[in-house]
């Protein structure tokens, strides 16, 4: 059990008063902790979140009034750390860190920390939230905080402070998951991934399909060029089709499960990997089903525009002969109108 006096257990340390360092501060404070910096400039390090017990001190004395630190710092300057290693043995040291880029260093920077400072416990968390929402307090979207540490009594510590600011705690086992957690925040929408290569997919396929069909084979058989069909009338029978086939893949995976657990005879059993993930991704493929219903809705408002405007262009022209063979003195210029 880590010895604590009463004036430490609510007091958190964070080094670096950078956007990170800052934000974070100020939500602690709001949340009743108390907080005091470690900076290398503690006397001109700006203006911090008001309330900051102790403004703000060098690493040595800031490390020493609090059991756990937020090592609000880039990876790249953690080396200085390794200098402190007496002040921050036993301590929690939570590391926020991100990179650029993948596999942009051979060890997870949690994992690189733990090995500059053997003797303390490092859990890696709050990486996947920004500045911006730690400020802001979880929102529906952000709620979530991962953590990840060798010390299961060091992870109970972070996740309780995680809990007292309002989000919600995944414990995703032991430092060797940081990398996979430092990876986190440079996936784009993962979620999405797999229902856009569909789409992609999908609609690549169906579109190719139709311009063979209606256009290369009318070109073919009749010498007739419709390609301008392309772009409006062939689209709008893509769009519906694409929409439908991923609406049905919406709905599938909801049966396969349920008919799954029926043959299983029970529902406490996990699904496959593959069903896993497909139902993961219902919510995207219906969004992405409805996006493209709605562009049908269009397109199919757009073609009597088209229309209209094709008539009145005939018109207009029709118009005009009419005048001619007036100033002509009713000579017949387009034999088949005359005859009506
Ligand atoms: N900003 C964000 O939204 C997020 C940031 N993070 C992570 O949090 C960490 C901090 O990010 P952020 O606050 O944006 O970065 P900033 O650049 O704003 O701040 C970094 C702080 O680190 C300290 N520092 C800089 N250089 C050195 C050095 N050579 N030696 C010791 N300390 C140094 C400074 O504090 P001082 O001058 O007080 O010493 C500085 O303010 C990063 O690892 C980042 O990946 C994670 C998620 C979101
Ligand atoms: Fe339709």
């Amino acid at each position: 059990m880590y010895s604590t006096s009463a004036t430490e257990q609510d007091m958190l340390c964070i080094f670096g008063t950078g956007d990170l360092g800052r934000s974070l501060g100020q939500r602690l404070l709001q949340t009743g902790y108390r907080v005091v910096y470690g900076s290398r400039r503690p006397q001109s390090c700006g203006l911090l979140p008001p309330g900051t017990q102790v403004q703000s001190m060098n690493h040595e004395a800031a490390a020493q009034s609090a059991r756990l630190v937020f090592i609000c710092i880039h990876r790249e300057n953690y080396d200085f750390l390794e200098t402190l290693a007496t002040q921050l043995k036993g301590k929690v040291l939570v590391d926020v860190s991100n990179n650029l880029k993948k596999n942009l260093y051979p060890e997870a920077n949690a994992e690189y920390l733990q090995r500059l400072i053997p003797g303390a416990q490092v859990v890696k968390g709050f990486n996947t939230l920004s500045a911006w929402a730690l400020q802001n307090g979880p929102s529906d979207a952000n709620r979530q905080v991962y953590l990840c540490g060798n010390s299961a009594e060091a992870k109970q510590a972070v996740a309780d402070v995680a809990t007292k600011l309002g989000f919600t705690v995944l414990d995703r086992g032991s430092l060797s998951a940081a990398r996979e957690l430092e990876d986190f925040p440079l996936q784009l929408f993962p979620e999405w991934r797999l229902p856009m290569q569909l789409t992609i997919g999908l609609t690549a396929f169906f579109f190719i399909y139709v311009v063979i069909r209606d256009v290369i084979y009318a070109y073919v058989k009749d010498n007739k060029d419709i390609s301008f069909r392309i772009m409006v009338s062939l689209a709008n029978k893509v769009f519906p089709t694409v929409s439908l086939v991923m609406l049905s893949l919406c709905y599938l995976p909801g049966v396969i499960a349920a008919f799954l657990q029926l043959y299983r005879g029970t529902k406490y059993k996990r699904f496959p990997d593959w069903l896993d993930r497909w139902m993961l991704c219902r919510k995207q493929l219906g969004l992405v089903a409805l996006a493209l219903a709605s562009l049908h809705v269009l397109y199919t408002l757009i073609i009597p525009i088209r229309y209209y405007v094709r008539y009145r262009l005939a018109a207009n022209t029709i118009s005009q002969v009419r005048q001619l063979e007036n100033i002509f003195g009713n000579t017949c210029l387009i034999p088949s109108f005359c005859k009506q």
